[in-house]
């Protein structure tokens, strides 16, 4: 049973697809509310409200996936999500129309006084004169950050018959004429734009993107919008500008610190502001609520998801493909690191056959998982596997080879230690399953799965013998049993599989063996 938190606003018909789980269960109350159970939870959805930092993730020991539900995930510290291993995802496309659409709606109020007229009237006053305003035809506009809002803004820029300048270090030259806007620096669009809108993401290279130096170029008269993220636009430099007459006025969706409390910006009278309102349409909350549901139930089916932060994103077909690989990789990783015991220094996977046109860092990754499940205590996976070796100094390899072994498909997987190494190869053979084929030097044939016994020994007349009857002498029934050698009287293994684990005791009985070189517990 699954244990989902909607910790924020969230529309409930958006939540359909998570309600609707049998194997899961909906609480929605903040993470201060004491019934929100954060120890249980397995996934959170948030929106902008809640921040998910370091140490409410260290409340959450279960959280596999956090949602946000909309684009702007600074409210999530997703590098330490990425550490721990919990995937983060958004819904990136949902409120595009609708933020657009509202930082339309506050250029237009802006530049024709709207909400400061609109106040008179209702003051009963009629004052007709104080509002003159600025006509859109013929300005120009300059946008900073041409993504899915900016890119829509622009479009409804354009049927007003404004100039569209850009200033995104991340747009070709080809796509801003396919858009009919103009390509800039950002000098040259703070040098002639006559309204500026910011719609990057908050990140440390765009905080105080607008700063003083950046308004000193600007034009006597020019406007401002902030539909994006508090802090794009050094809020006490705008002051300063607007207090001294350069800036002519500003249209604040967000702020530095929200609710913004006794900001200076709001005591002019040439600032119109809303409480971060970009999103909130009916359809932009629907949208993102169901995008993100969709999304979190997809992941706790085990299935792929689409808009993850921090995960490779492959598509349900891709994955249908590689799912099979996905589990014996996990399965190859955790046979070595239960085969090799030391730390190691490097760990180097080579594809070869029909796997090699799959996307193959996705099995390493999850190889590298599999590696990692029992030896720390940090739930690793896809998202942090990479991550997690570096931290420990493991270099990672991978390579293609064309030589199969005489299989369609064949993963080899060799960790290096200080002093030795190990090498793991497995297929995956269709409508059969995945076979691990060669162990340590060793051609054998088994199944990754269960309970486990990796056996090194001495090949001589009845080893094998010894061990069944100790095995027997104990109750513990032999499922199947591979047994592979190099030459004959030389080094030999065997690798047997039980119906439960093998027990401490029986193990120290084999282990005193005669010929026995080393014993496995292997559980998988
Ligand atoms: N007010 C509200 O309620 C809402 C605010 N937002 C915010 O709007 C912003 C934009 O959202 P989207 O268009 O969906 O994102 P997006 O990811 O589609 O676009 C962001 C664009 O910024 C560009 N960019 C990145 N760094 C830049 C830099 N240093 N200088 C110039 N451009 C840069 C990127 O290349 C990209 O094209 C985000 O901050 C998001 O959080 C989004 C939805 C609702
Ligand atoms: O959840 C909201 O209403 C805010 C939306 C937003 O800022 C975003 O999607 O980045």
């Amino acid at each position: 049973m699954f244990t989902i938190l909607v910790a924020d606003s969230i529309s409930k018909e958006g939540l359909q697809p998570l309600l609707e789980m049998t194997n899961a269960k909906v609480i929605q109350k903040k993470v201060t509310d004491p019934e929100s159970y954060l120890d249980e939870i397995d996934a959170l959805l948030v929106r902008s409200a809640t921040k998910v930092d370091e140490a409410l993730l260290d409340k959450m020991p279960r959280l596999k996936i956090i949602a946000r539900a909309g684009v702007g995930v600074d409210n999530i510290d997703v590098e330490a999500a990425t550490r721990k291993g919990i995937v983060v995802i958004n819904a990136p496309d949902g409120n595009t129309i609708s933020t657009a659409e509202h930082t339309f709606a506050m250029m237009a109020s802006m530049m024709r006084n709207i909400p400061q007229a609109h106040q008179t009237v209702k003051n009963l006053e009629w004052q007709r004169n104080d509002f003159i305003g600025t006509e859109l035809f013929g300005k120009t506009l300059g946008i900073l950050g041409m993504g899915r809002i900016g890119t829509e803004l622009a479009k409804r820029a354009k049927a007003f018959g404004m100039n569209i300048h850009v200033f995104d270090p991340f747009l070709t030259k080809d796509r801003a004429g396919k858009l009919g806007v103009e390509l800039c620096t950002l000098d040259e669009v703070l040098e002639h734009a006559d309204i500026i809108t910011v719609h990057t993401p908050l990140t440390a290279e765009t905080k105080g993107l607008i700063n003083e130096h950046a308004l000193s170029k600007t034009k006597k008269g020019v406007f401002f919008l902030n539909c994006a993220r508090g802090g794009i636009i050094d809020e006490q430099a705008l002051a300063k500008y607007i207090g001294n007459g350069h800036v002519a006025g500003a249209a604040l969706d967000v702020f530095e610190t929200e609710p913004p409390g006794e900001n200076p910006l709001l005591k002019f009278d040439h600032v119109i502001a809303t409480p971060h309102l970009g999103a909130s349409t009916k359809e932009a909350q629907l949208n993102v609520a169901s995008q993100v549901s969709k999304e979190v139930r997809l992941f706790l089916e085990e299935k792929p998801v689409s808009n993850s932060i921090n995960l490779p994103a492959i598509s349900k077909d891709i994955y249908e493909k590689i799912r099979p690989f996905h589990q014996m990789s996990k399965q190859m990783g955790s046979i070595l690191s239960q085969c090799i015991k030391e730390g190691i220094q490097e760990l180097s996977i080579t594809y070869s056959g029909t796997v090699t046109e799959l996307e193959t860092s996705y099995l390493t990754k999850a190889t590298l998982a599999g590696f990692f499940k029992n030896r720390i205590a940090v739930n690793v996976n896809e998202v942090n596997a990479l991550l997690t070796a570096k931290e420990r100094g493991i270099t990672v390899g991978e390579k293609i080879s064309a030589d199969p072994f005489g299989y369609a498909n064949c993963l080899t997987v060799t960790a290096k230690a200080e002093e030795k190494s190990f090498v793991i190869r497995g297929t995956y053979i269709d409508n059969y399953g995945p076979r691990i084929v060669f162990l340590n030097g060793f051609n054998i044939d088994f199944l990754p799965e269960g309970n486990l016994l990796y056996i090194q020994h001495r090949d001589r007349p009845g080893v094998i013998g010894r061990v069944g009857k100790i095995l027997g002498d104990h109750s513990i029934n032999i499922a199947t049993m591979q047994v592979g050698r190099k030459e004959i009287g030389g080094e030999a293994i065997m690798v047997l599989s039980f119906d439960k684990p093998l027990d401490d005791h029986s193990l120290a009985l084999l282990n005193q063996l005669d010929d026995i070189v080393s014993l496995n517990r292997i559980h998988l």
